[in-house]
């Protein structure tokens, strides 16, 4: 028996069509919802992702503001843009797209976003309405993670899940929000010894690390939903993520595929934040 395919692209399609329509109601009342996004340098996945950004807030009605800046800008220069960005009142979101140059020191500028713009969810506000349960801007990635989730139609109430990393953006967020549903929840990380004696307990695991083949179709229990956040090249230049899927998948219950799982609702979860906060604007 093979899982069944949990669809990133459909989901977040039906999510930017939510969006979309909240949008029209905000515009209607003359509060467009807009967005700023800040590219510094020329790295090329940057370049397409933030071009996929600005195409999906026009696929939503909202308003994008692209500011693409010189890989030689100046950390101060950059505050100073962000600072103009948090008084504009015509801007909801701000995103500064990671990587930065290394002359800019990448917390000082979340922290410089405004916490009510800041709808990647990344500052040290965010992150702690987050882990005490307040409203707040959750990051992208690990909200549309509990998305993908939500449509399997399995309760997390009373489950083990299992993450595998723990970056600030992806692994502790994500943590939290499972916590925060009511699963048990395990971190593992570099310093794990034995993975799979975690992951083969778990209902739900979520692979996190940046590396293919992490998990293995023998870490994994049968009937198990695999949320794969990774995002890696493979030796012909195709993409794919942590889990081997193919065997995997033999075992598993549900599973995302790279491309088309988490990295279309990383997208469509901004458009939901940026909505958001022009709601919390306009009320
Ligand atoms: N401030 C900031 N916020 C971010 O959210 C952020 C960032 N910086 N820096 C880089 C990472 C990466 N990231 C992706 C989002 C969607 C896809 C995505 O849509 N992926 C498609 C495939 C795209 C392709 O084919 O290359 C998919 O998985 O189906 C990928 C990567 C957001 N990031």
């Amino acid at each position: 028996m093979s899982a069944q395919l949990i669809d990133g692209n459909a989901l977040a399609k039906k999510i930017r069509s939510e969006v979309a329509e909240r949008v029209a109601a905000l515009t209607a009342r003359g509060h467009q919802p807009g967005l700023a996004v800040i590219l510094v340098g020329d790295d090329p996945a940057s370049q397409v992702y933030v071009k996929h950004k600005v195409a999906d807030c026009e696929s939503v009605g909202m308003r994008s503001i692209l500011e693409r800046h010189p890989a030689s800008l100046s950390e101060a220069d950059l505050l100073a843009r962000l600072q103009a960005l948090n008084d504009d009142p015509t801007v909801h979101g701000i995103l500064v797209q990671m990587p930065l140059p290394k002359q800019i020191n990448p917390q000082r500028v979340i922290e410089t976003i405004s916490t009510a713009k800041d709808v990647d969810g990344y500052s040290v506000q965010s992150a702690g309405d987050l882990l005490c349960g307040l409203p707040g801007f959750r990051p992208c990635t690990p909200y549309g993670c509990m998305k993908l989730i939500e449509t399997t139609g399995v309760s997390l109430k009373g489950k083990h899940a299992v993450v595998i990393g723990r970056s600030n953006t992806v692994g502790k967020p994500m943590a939290l929000l499972l916590l925060q549903a009511n699963a048990t929840v395990t971190v593992c990380h570099s310093g794990t010894p034995d993975l799979g004696v975690h992951t083969r307990q778990a209902d739900i695991v979520v692979a996190a690390v940046g590396r293919r083949n992490v998990l293995t179709a023998d870490m994994v229990k049968p009937g198990a939903v695999v949320i794969d956040v990774g995002m890696n090249k493979k030796d012909d230049g195709k993409l794919c993520g942590d889990v081997d899927f193919d065997a995997v998948r033999e075992i598993a219950g549900w599973i995302t595929p790279v491309p088309g799982g988490v990295g279309p609702m990383t997208r469509a979860m901004l458009l939901v934040n940026t909505v958001e906060s022009a709601e919390r604007t306009a009320a």
